[in-house]
């Protein structure tokens, strides 16, 4: 398997040019696993938590005005650099999923042929909302899919533990095993797990998914039932307290950010000869609130966490407490570096900063 890891010139000269560029350009430093040719890329949903990573991430690598970033708001003053050069550092058009027509003609108008579709409405968020969260995962889904279908992309688009139950065994869960979600979110990103392989099997679309467990990192998450993760480092840092809204002893899958992207990017750019399934589990590491706590008290002894569990216990004691990863291991190289305590300490050192 060919791999690489490209330090482009692009990356020298946004270094060069300051520290905005900077922290855009510094995930597009991530290993391609194969296919580098030239890729005109679309993201959904690219002012979100993952988008505006990975959009750095792809403009690292297929060059900024080969990838289009899209999102139904603008981004925000607050919303992070990141996010911010995710708009700025290359083409941004507003898009809301829905809207068939309006993603078909930027598609067609800039020979799109690659969808990274992020936009959906994550479990919290999604629990408080039934109705926009259906419209958005399914409906949004479909037209992807089938834009996908006629124009001949490829399609991108991340599952996620929530797409497991109550029923589901717990430890190290399986690839192939009950899914039978309760949330909204996990019942749309089943779906779309089945659909996205239907429309491989019966039109060959290349569909790729990965179940992400929560994703830490320093920017603003999106309205998950693992945000708590993020929310503790900002809170610490602010007050020294924190109020979690889980249990001390809940335990749920994680992965840091770097490993994400690094592992996305690969999958992605997998040759399709190695990969064995349209899915596969993407895991890290695992932890509760009391370990998360214990490990950032290595840097901050004074850290005092109370706990006040709301309706996000109910979600997150239907999901895994880890992931069996064996296959995307086996068949595209995923190998995540980031452990508990390496990942506090990056984000005490980031967030610092
Ligand atoms: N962050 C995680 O921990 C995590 C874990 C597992 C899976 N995922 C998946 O990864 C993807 C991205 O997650 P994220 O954390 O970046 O989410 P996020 O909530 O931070 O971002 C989602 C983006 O979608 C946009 N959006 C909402 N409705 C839209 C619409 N109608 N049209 C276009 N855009 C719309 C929002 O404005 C937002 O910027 C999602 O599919 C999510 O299910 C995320
Ligand atoms: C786990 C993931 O899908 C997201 N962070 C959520 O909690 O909803």
């Amino acid at each position: 398997m060919l791999t690489q890891t490209l330090l482009r010139p692009r990356l020298m000269s946004a270094l060069a040019a300051g520290p905005r560029l900077a922290a855009a350009a510094a995930y597009s430093t991530a290993t391609a696993t194969g296919d580098l040719a030239p890729r005109k890329v679309l993201i959904t949903g690219s002012l979100g938590q993952l988008g505006a990573v990975l959009a750095s991430c792809f403009r690292g690598h297929f060059g900024a005005e080969n990838v289009i970033t899209s999102d139904i708001r603008r981004p925000a003053a607050g919303g992070g650099e990141v996010a911010l050069a995710a708009a700025n550092d290359g083409p941004f058009v507003f898009l809301d999923v829905r809207d068939r027509a309006s993603v078909e003609k930027v598609v067609v108008e800039n020979k799109v042929d690659t969808i990274i579709h992020l936009s959906a409405l994550l479990s919290a968020i999604g629990e408080r909302e039934p109705q926009r969260a259906l419209d958005v995962n399914i409906n949004g889904l479909h037209n992807i899919l089938e834009i996908a279908r006629v124009h001949n992309a490829s399609v991108f688009c991340p599952s996620t533990i929530g797409a497991f139950g109550p029923s589901t065994p717990v430890d190290q869960t399986p690839d192939l095993t009950i899914m039978r979600p309760t949330t909204i979110y996990g019942i749309s990103k089943v779906h779309m797990e089945l659909l996205g392989e239907y429309y491989a099997n019966r039109y060959g679309v290349d569909f790729r998914s990965v179940r992400y467990p929560g994703i830490i990192s320093a920017d603003e998450p999106g309205g998950g039932t693992t945000d708590y993760a993020i929310d503790i480092f900002h809170h610490a840092l602010k007050t020294g307290t924190y109020n979690c809204f889980l249990h001390e002893n809940t335990r749920l899958p994680m992965m840091y950010i770097d490993d994400c992207i690094e592992g996305t990017f690969k999958f992605i750019t997998a040759p399709r000869e190695k990969l064995t399934q349209s899915t596969y589990n993407m895991g890290a590491i695992d932890f509760t609130p009391a370990e998360l706590t214990s490990s950032m008290q290595r840097h901050m002894p004074n850290l005092s966490v109370s706990y006040s569990p709301d309706f996000r216990q109910k979600i997150a004691d239907s999901w895994p407490n880890s992931l069996d990863d064996s296959s995307a291991r086996k068949d595209w190289g995923w190998d995540p570096k980031f452990d508990l305590d390496s990942m506090v300490d990056v984000m005490f050192k980031n967030l610092k900063k």
